[in-house]
Parts: C-alpha cells; structure tokens; sequence
C-alpha cells in the first residue's frame, strides 16, 4: 500500500505552491536572460514552487523595438528554450517564459511552458496592444486564432501544441490546471482567461512588460483582484523590472498572487535583484467554490459553446512542498488582523443588526422591546443594537424593557454589570428573581434539586433557561413588545441553547448571524467610537473581561461553570466553523490549517485589541479533539435547534445557520464521514 502523504504538507491539503519571477533584464541578450531564468528555477524548486511564471519575452526582453526582428536573436532565442527545458525535470519546476517565435512567416509574442523536460505548449498572446506607448503590431502577429487543431509549432526538432486553446492539466494532481494569457490579453473587456477558467482552469498566468507610469500598478493590481473573483481562480501576474531599456520608458517589476479576489503576496517594486513571489494558492478551494456557485458552471456551458480546449497533460510529481503554508492565514476567520478591514467590518456588521431590528420595528408600529440582560456578551450586543435602533428610529431609549433574571448560580459580578449597563445606556432596567418560581417547576417535576439534592443536570440548567424566555414572551405580551433575542452565531453552530421554551426562541434575533469571535470586537468597537454614548464605555470594558458562562450551574470551589470548558475555545470553534460552512472542507485540512493558524502565538498578526491572554497557542491534539466534538455537535446533534430559528439578519460570508438564510440541513443526519475523515487523516501527534 502506498504511503499515507505527509500530513505537514500544503499539497496534501490541496495547496498548489506558485511563485511569479522578476529577473533582471539582459537587453536583447537571450544567453544572459536564461542564465537568470536557471538561477531563479533553481531558487523556486529550493523553495518547494512547482509552477512559476515570468514576465512577457521575459528571453529577449519586452522593450527592444526593431531588434525582435533580428534572425540571430531569434534564432538565440530557442536555443536558450531547448537548454531550459531539461531543468524543468531535473527540479520538478514547471516554468513559463516569455519568447518571440516564429511559424509561417509570421512572429508571435508567446509564452513557452516548460514541464518535465520538454516543451509542452506555446500559447500566443491575443490582444496586440498599438496605441499610445505600444506599437507590437509593427512587429506581431495577433495570436487570438492560433489553435493548436491547425498546427503544431517547430522548436529545434520538435513539434509541440500552439494555439490560444491550451490549457496544462497535471494528471496526477486533480485541481492542478492553468493556464496563460499575456500582458494586454487582461486588459481586454473579455480577457481570454476567463473562458480559459470557464474550461477549468484554476490557476491562471500573466507575463507582463508594462511599463510603470503614475497610478498603474494599482489599476494592475485591481484587475488582478477583480479577474481572479470574477474568474473564481487564482491569478498570478509577473511584470519585467530592472534591465529593461529606459530609452521611453520605466518598469517597475509588479508581481502579484491573487485568490478569488483576495491579494495572497505581493512582491518588492523597483528592485535592483532578481526575486520571487510566492504563494500557496487553494486549487481545492476553488473547485469547490465553483461547485457551491452554479452560475459558474452555468455561464461555462453558454460561452464555451463552439469553443473546444487541448488538455495538455503534464506529471506534477510528488509533494515536495514542507510546511508551513505560504500565504496569510487569519487566526480568526470572522475578525480580519488588518486594523481598516476590521473597523469595517465591525461597522458592517453593527449596521446589518440595527437596519434588521430597526425594518422589524417599522413593520409591527413597535416601540418597546424586552430583553433578558444578563451581563454577558451576547444580551450586551443584542443590548447596544437595540438602543442605536431606538436612537435612529427617534425612539425613546425607555421603550427598551430590559430584564436582569438573577437564578441559582448568577454571580454578583454579572448582575451588576447587568444593572450598571442598563443604567447607563438609560433603558428601563427591572430585576426578577426567577428562583422561587423555579423551584415550584422542579418540585412541580419531581427533581431532586427541590428536595435540597445538588442535582445540576440539564433538567436544572433548562428550567432556568426556559422560565427567562417564558418570563420574556408574557412580559412582551403585557407591555406590547417583542422580545429581543441573543443567541449567536457559534452557539447555533454548537446547539448550546435551550430548545425552544429557552434563549433558543425569540420573536426577533440580531445575534443569530454573528460569530462570538466577532461579537467580542463589536462591542470593543462600540465601545471605542462611544457608538451609544460615552457612559457605558467602563462597563463595556468590564464585560469584556468576564469569563463566558451560562451561569445555570452554581460555581464549585470557586470555579463557574465554563462554556468554553465544556464546547471548546470559541477562536477554534469559530475557525472550525467557517472553513466547514463557507467552503466545505474536509476535517483534515480544517484541522491542519487551525493548527497553521494557532501553533505558534508569536507568528502573524493578532487583530488590533486582542488581550495579551488571549494571545494562546494550541498544538495539533488539542484541535482535534475540539474539531471531533465540534463535527458531533455541528454535525449530528445541534441541526434540529437550527431548523426551528427566528428571523434574524445574515451577516457574515461564512453563512447565516438559519435555514432560510444559508445552511440546510436534516435535523436527524450523523456526523460519521466527518469523523472518519478526521480520525483517517489527522495523526494524534
Ligand atoms: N434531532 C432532534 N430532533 C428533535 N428533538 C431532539 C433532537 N435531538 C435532541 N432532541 C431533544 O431536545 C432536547 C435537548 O435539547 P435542549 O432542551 O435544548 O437541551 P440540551 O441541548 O440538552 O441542553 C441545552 C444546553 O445549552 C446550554 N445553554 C443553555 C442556555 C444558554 C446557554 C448559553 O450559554 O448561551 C447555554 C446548557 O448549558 C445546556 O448544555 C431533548 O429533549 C431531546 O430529546
Ligand atoms: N441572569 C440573567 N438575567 C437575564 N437574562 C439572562 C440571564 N442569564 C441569561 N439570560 C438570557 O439568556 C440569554 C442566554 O444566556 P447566556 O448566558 O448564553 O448569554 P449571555 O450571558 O448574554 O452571553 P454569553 O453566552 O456570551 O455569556 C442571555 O443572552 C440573556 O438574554
Ligand atoms: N505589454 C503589454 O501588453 C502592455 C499593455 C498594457 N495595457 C499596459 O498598459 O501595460
């Protein structure tokens, strides 16, 4: 039996790694080119790359006006093409380059894909660009139909495929096709790579010569981005830079990796030494983005009709690619690191919740609201929406009925952070003792707890739970209000609420499309800009710090009951959950990219705010024992609760879990292929 492949490895977990090369530039000299070509190969292949591309006639040089015409430069030309091709096998490195070659008395602007030794295709650039600083039709021709059906291209003693058809398929590595387009092709309104990507490539290659003015490399830059989602691709795109003439103009050596719209590395402009800039792009991911979007597939079968692709096969070979991955990995999926990204985010987010509420308000003439406020994280949230709501509908914030429900094991410290908030945010704050009327339910049941037991089963954590809500709903009713829910999007995921009569059910959620990762910023970013006033701040800060808990179970020897004790930490929970709903990755790969994320808490970038003890690390056992309990609850036990949810807005792009909003699913399944795949590919060490 073959070997299980390394577990440590990006390609394993359906990683391609790339790399775009900026060479310096020989000026019309073909043997110093390739000499810089063969250094950075054999830098590419030191660094696990197995597909890198270079820049547009990236063997002769881009800006040598008549000089492309010359026969010994030409001739030059594939002489250095037949001396590279060997280095392709010798490193397991398939190189792209730019050549100007000949057929039929006619030049091209190609590029030469280099594999397992050989020549494997030649793709011919389409768009011809001639105007302003351009003038390639003097010495090109247009290559936008060249396919390979009408004839191969001669090279030394070779024919190989030419056309504007080709796209390079390895045959041992699914996922793993790209294609080639150049320079201007991508400016083109319809760049061919996206009937390229329509054919099923993944990964898509730009060799560039464009030249640098003011404001170019941004509008490069967005092109890259916007063809990469348009595309649902990864888009890799390499520019010549130093060495290339200055006679008219100056290059600047952009090189960028672009992923489904997502920049994943950008290399250094301007500079004076030849380099790479590598990636690892998620060609899984892209497949299954493209499954998950039927439109793809859709718009594939109107617009490759009449068109027919050449798969030339090549063998990627085995993993060589070690860890660790190459490209940004957010810790937490929900909250970007980046300090403007998430300040939009939050501001998006805080947004979606109060537009929701507020329609919801609108819609009923409602003007009170009632809310169980137990100073935790998720009733503040819920809490701070409501009162931006009220502020925005000209509301008085008194209509906003908040309830602290004190039972057997609410600490002093969240009751009075309950009551300081409500305080200060100027609602009107009431206090019920739900005790003495749980305890008639237990007697009325029969528990032992009534009889003076310490019984603390779930029977005792749900009476509490389901006579808030019962409490809530006949208050709504007498003060004509709806009740306000605040369960969030991570305990949807984990079933950790009460079914039902408990915080399950509401008549309105804000909560149920936020992550309680994201929660934790929100309130910090409410907080920060004083969103509902500068009072509430130092309390906001205080439940900031408070330990997440139900508080349904008395404390023992101090300690309180701990949700994430007993569901795991919400930073794995959260990085479990989008992978799997968003993208539907295998156990293995989310486990394996968790621990990429988290094994090492001084790598990366923490989001601004984050507390320095929350600043942890987890080890790859420890993931997957979360990751095994996450994929029960998600999985097999927790879908029912979703399938019966309020109306809430959707939020974030790793799905809303009510079944209206986004995530479908049967509320008796199992979470057995999960757990097999995770138990079959996921070492325990
Ligand atoms: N597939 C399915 N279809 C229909 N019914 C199903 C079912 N699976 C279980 N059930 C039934 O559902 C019941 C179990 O569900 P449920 O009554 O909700 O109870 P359960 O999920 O067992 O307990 C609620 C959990 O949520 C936690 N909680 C509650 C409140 C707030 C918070 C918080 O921190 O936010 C946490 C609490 O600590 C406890 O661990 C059982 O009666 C079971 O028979
Ligand atoms: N002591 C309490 N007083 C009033 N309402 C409560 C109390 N405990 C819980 N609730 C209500 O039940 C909901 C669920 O309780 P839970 O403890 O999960 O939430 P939380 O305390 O707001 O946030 P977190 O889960 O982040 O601690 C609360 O959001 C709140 O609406
Ligand atoms: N080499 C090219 O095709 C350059 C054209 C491209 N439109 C540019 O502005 O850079």
């Amino acid at each position: 039996m073959a070997d299980a492949p390394p577990f440590h490895s990006p390609t394993t977990h359906g990683f391609v790694r790339v790399a775009a090369a900026t060479p310096v530039v020989h000026t019309a000299d073909p043997v110093a080119n390739a000499e810089e070509h063969v250094a950075l190969i054999r830098r590419a292949a030191a660094e696990g790359v197995e597909l890198l591309v270079f820049p547009e006639l990236s063997l002769s040089a881009y800006a040598i006006d008549d000089l492309v015409m010359q026969g010994a430069l030409l001739d030059e030309v594939e002489r250095q093409i037949a001396l590279l091709a060997p280095l392709t096998a010798e490193t397991g490195v398939a190189a792209v380059v730019g050549a100007p070659l000949r057929r039929d008395d006619r030049l091209y602007n190609c590029a030469v894909v280099l594999g397992n030794g050989r020549v494997l295709g030649v793709v011919p650039k389409t768009y011809l660009p001639n105007y302003r600083e351009y003038y390639e039709k003097r010495w090109f021709s247009a290559g936008g139909d060249v396919s390979s059906h009408d004839g191969a291209l001669t090279l030394g003693d070779e024919e190989v495929p030419f056309g504007t058809d080709l796209v390079f398929e390895a045959a041992d590595r699914p996922g793993f096709v790209f294609a080639v387009e150049i320079c201007e092709d991508y400016w083109a309104p319809l760049p061919p790579s996206t009937r390229q990507a329509l054919a099923g490539a993944r990964i898509l290659l730009n060799l560039s010569a464009s030249n640098i003015v003011i404001g170019k490399a941004e509008e490069r830059a967005l092109l890259c981005a916007s063809q990469s989602a348009r595309a649902m691709a990864a888009y890799v795109f390499a520019a010549s830079g130093w060495g290339e003439s200055t006679t008219d103009l100056a290059w600047d050596g952009q090189a960028t990796i672009h992923e489904l719209g997502a920049c994943l590395a950008s290399g250094e402009r301007f500079a004076l030494e030849s380099h790479l800039t590598i990636a690892d792009v998620d060609i899984e991911r892209i497949g299954l983005d493209r499954l998950r979007n039927g439109t793809f597939a859709d718009c594939a079968r109107d617009e490759l009709d009449g068109y027919v692709f050449e798969r030339v096969l090549f063998e990627a070979g085995e993993a060589r690619t070690g860890g660790p991955l190459r490209r940004p990995l957010d810790r937490f999926p929900f909250v970007p690191d980046d300090p403007a990204r998430l300040d939009q985010d939050c501001y998006e987010a805080f947004n979606i919740q109060v537009q929701g509420l507020m329609r919801r308000m609108k819609a009923t003439n409602g003007e009170r609201l009632v809310i169980g406020v137990s100073g935790g994280l998720d009733s503040t949230q819920a809490l701070l929406v409501a009162c931006r709501a009220f502020d925005r509908l000209g509301l008085p914030r008194t209509g906003i009925l908040g309830y602290t429900m004190p039972g057997f094991a609410t600490s002093e410290g969240t009751k009075s952070n309950a009551w300081t908030l409500m305080r200060a945010l100027g609602v009107t704050g009431e206090e019920i003792d739900i005790r003495p009327t749980a305890m008639t339910m237990l007697e009325g049941i029969g528990h032992p707890f009534a009889q003076g037991e310490p019984v603390h089963d779930i029977t005792f954590e749900n009476v509490q739970a389901g006579l808030r809500t019962d409490y809530l709903f006949r208050l709504a009713n007498h003060h004509g209000a709806f009740v306000l829910g605040t369960g969030d999007l991570s305990e949807l995921a984990l079933g950790w609420a009460t079914y039902g009569v408990g915080d399950h059910m509401s008549h309105y959620n804000v909560n149920g499309g936020v992550a309680k990762t994201l929660i934790r910023h929100l309130i910090r970013w409410v907080a920060d800009r004083e969103v509902v006033g500068a009072e509430a701040v130092p309390v906001l800060r205080g439940i900031l710090d408070t330990e997440i808990s139900p508080e349904l179970v008395p404390a023992t020897d101090g300690k309180i009951q701990s949700t994430e004790g007993t569901v795991g930490p919400y930073p794995l929970n959260d990085f479990f959950l989008f992978y799997i709903t968003r993208y539907g990755l295998k156990p293995s790969k989310v486990a394996w990219l968790c621990h990429e994320a988290w094994r090492d808490a001084s790598r990366g970038h923490w989001p601004a705010g984050t507390p320095e003890d929350e600043r942890v690390e987890y080890d790859l056992a420890t993931i997957k024992h979360w990751l095994r309990k996450f994929l029960v609850r998600f999985f097999q036990t927790a879908q029912f609760k979703r399938s019966a949810l309020p109306n809430g807005p959707k939020v974030v792009t790793g799905g809303s879990l009510s079944p209206r909003g986004d995530w479908r699913a049967p509320s008796d399944s199992t979470a057995r292929v999960w757990l097999d795949e995770l138990e079959a590919n996921v070492p325990d060490a």
